[in-house]
């Protein structure tokens, strides 16, 4: 299935105030100490510029031939005090903004962090994993750097810049149309410039998340592409991504170089014109030798902040980008909740019946057939039932609609006879447990592991649970293990094989305590006698419990109580296994092929564990 990769910019993105102003909630606690900030970083901007009009005063009159020479020592005085002030301001602001900014950044992450969890799998399915990474750890920092910095320095800069030019025109109006006179052109290169390192800045941020996806499915399937031999293909492929984002780097970098180049060559050929036109102006006597001697001072002074601004733009830009990227993910909207007045159930028996159950995948186009059409099946409490069915006929997609991890398009999931969308979220999941063939075991000890969803009993039950689970997964190898149960096993249980990992993940569901048990074949990679153990007492542990369990071996099959038949998404047939092999020509054509599958398996695996 198609994941979802950077997107390029819609026409409907948003304009830059509306995307920031989303920030404002955020921004409003912490909105004191940023201005605290602002006036610290606006003070130190005009104690830079006040330096040049001390220079002035020391022109003109201290080094006045009648001038005293004491005054001199004064004025050094005051450009070294000032210069003092102005680094202590440039820290005090530091101080007042680094710890909120980066606040909000953890804040932002968190919230970021909690809707990707409640996000349904559907959405998981959608978004390539390195996407939803650069959007909440680079993109966020961003955001903190130019919370911390850009944006203050973007209005500070402005105003030191306009503040400058107001001094420069009441020195000389000559002088200050001049200089005015260059700042024209780099605001209308920087109208252009504003959109074109917008795409650009989108489109590199995307190409990022990409290729960070590209760098987690290697490390992921590193075992595959090893076994494979595909070190190669994979190489060239993320060589080839990797190219694309640095061309987009470069196109970036040579937007923002050209701007640069406008903002630094223009003020420069300014102060030339400037120079020409103060000296003339001296030479009149229209113009102190001290106001010259400033004007070149300020235009020193304005040259930072003049340069920064450009810098600040594309900080200010590539930071929107990242706000929409972030907002993108944080508007999609969950579609799996918990209603508003949600239904307990006055008994928890475990019966769970699916009525007249149809489902559509959300990316399937609307006239093809669905995945599941009219299920009715009713499982008893405490009964164990299996569905069979032939490879792709929707028996996984079945089961997730259980503990909701994909709603039903049509019809009901019921347990107890409530509709499980009139639950509780958190309550039905802590009623109905599930096991994957695909097990996720968390780099944390076995003891975590197994009892991730396991009811909060105090520390001895809990030790008690986790011997039943372990026992009744005939996963007492974890006993074994240098640290026993506390052992900490590798990033998604790597260090594990494929069967051990199976009967942690099935010891971690049994010690959920569920009412209902929900197996998507889990037992995979266990050799025959080891699942036929596992089911046995699976049997007789959770006699209470109402079990639904893909199977894929006759063996299993022939275990539980009843058997439902799936074909073409729909329930073919419902019976126990003797019943269904005496009646159902499909269903002894599924058993027989079921049995093919096995005995292959055997021949080539000579009936051990995987
Ligand atoms: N996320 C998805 N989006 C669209 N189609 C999907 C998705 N997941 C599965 N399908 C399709 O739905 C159908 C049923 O898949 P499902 O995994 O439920 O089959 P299954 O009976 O469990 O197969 P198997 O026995 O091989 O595990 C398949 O045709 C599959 O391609």
């Amino acid at each position: 299935m198609a994941r979802q990769q950077g997107h390029s910019p819609a026409a409907g993105t948003p304009t830059l105030r509306k995307t920031f102003a989303r920030l404002g909630p955020f921004v409003k606690p912490i909105l004191p100490r940023l201005f605290c900030g602002f006036l610290c970083a606006l003070a130190a901007g005009l104690v830079a510029l006040a330096i040049p009009q001390v220079l002035a005063t020391l022109v003109n009159d201290v080094l006045h031939p009648e001038g005293k020479s004491s005054a001199v020592w004064y004025a050094v005085a005051l450009i070294g005090g000032l210069g003092f002030l102005e680094a202590l301001l440039v820290f005090l602001r530091r101080q007042f903004v680094i710890t909120p900014a980066a606040r909000l950044e953890t804040q932002l992450r968190v919230r970021f962090y909690a809707h990707l969890q409640q996000l349904p799998v559907a959405f998981h399915e959608r978004w390539g994993s390195g996407q939803l990474l650069s959007r909440s750890m680079s993109d966020l920092s961003l955001l903190r750097r130019w919370l911390a910095f850009g944006a203050l320095m973007l209005v500070v800069s402005t105003v030191t810049v306009i503040a400058g030019l107001s001094l420069m025109f009441s020195a000389s109006w000559v002088l200050g149309a001049i200089y005015l006179a260059g700042a024209i052109p780099i605001t209308i290169k920087a109208f252009h410039f504003r959109s074109n390192y917008r795409a650009a800045s989108r489109l590199s941020q995307d190409q990022a998340g990409d290729l960070a996806t590209a760098v987690e499915e290697s490390v992921h399937g590193i075992r595959v592409i090893k076994a494979f031999g595909r070190g190669r293909h994979m190489y060239d492929g993320f060589n080839s991504q990797a190219k694309q984002l640095r061309d987009t780097e470069v196109s970036k970098a040579k937007t923002l170089a050209g701007f640069i180049l406008f903002v630094v060559a223009i003020p420069e050929t300014t102060l030339g014109l400037g120079l020409a036109a103060g000296l003339w102006l001296t030479a009149q006597g229209d113009l102190s030798v001290g106001a010259l001697v400033a004007y070149f001072a300020t235009a020193m002074v304005l040259a930072g902040p003049v340069e920064n601004m450009g810098m600040l733009m594309g900080m200010t830009l590539t930071t929107k980008t990242a706000l929409d990227r972030h907002f993108e993910v944080m508007d999609t909207q969950n579609t799996i909740t918990s209603p508003v007045s949600p239904v307990t159930p006055t008994q928890r028996r475990g019966e769970l019946e699916l009525r007249n159950v149809a489902f559509r995948f959300p990316d399937t186009a609307q006239d093809a057939t669905p995945t599941l059409r009219c299920i009715n099946l009713l499982v008893r409490p405490g009964e164990t039932m299996a569905l069979v069915g032939m490879t792709g006929t929707g028996k996984s997609t079945l089961l997730q609609l259980v503990p909701r991890l994909y709603d039903a398009t049509g019809g009901q999931v019921l347990i107890d006879g409530i509709d499980v969308r009139d639950r509780d979220l958190i309550e039905l999941r802590q009623d109905v447990a599930v096991a994957f063939e695909d097990t996720i075991l968390f780099s944390s000890s076995i003891r975590e592991n197994v009892l991730l969803g396991a009811p909060e009993y105090e520390k001895e039950k809990l030790d008690a649970l986790l011997d039943e689970a372990i026992d009744t997964a005939q996963a007492s190898f974890a006993r074994t293990l240098p640290e026993s149960l506390d052992t900490v096993i590798g990033e998604e249980g790597l260090s594990l094989s494929g069967g051990q990992r199976q009967r942690i993940a099935l010891a971690r569901a049994i010690a959920a305590k569920p009412r209902v048990l929900v197996l998507d074949d889990p037992l995979s990679a266990l050799d025959v006698r080891t699942e036929e153990a596992v089911t046995q007492k699976l049997r007789s542990t959770l006699a209470g419990t109402t079990t639904l369990i893909v199977a894929h071996r006759p063996s299993t099959v022939a275990l539980a109580d009843r058997v439902a038949l799936l074909k073409d998404g729909e329930i073919n047939d419902v019976g126990t296994h003797s019943e269904l092999l005496g009646r159902n020509e499909h269903y002894r054509y599924v058993i027989a092929s079921l049995e093919d599958e096995e005995s292959n398996i055997i021949s080539l695996t000579g009936g051990t564990e995987a």
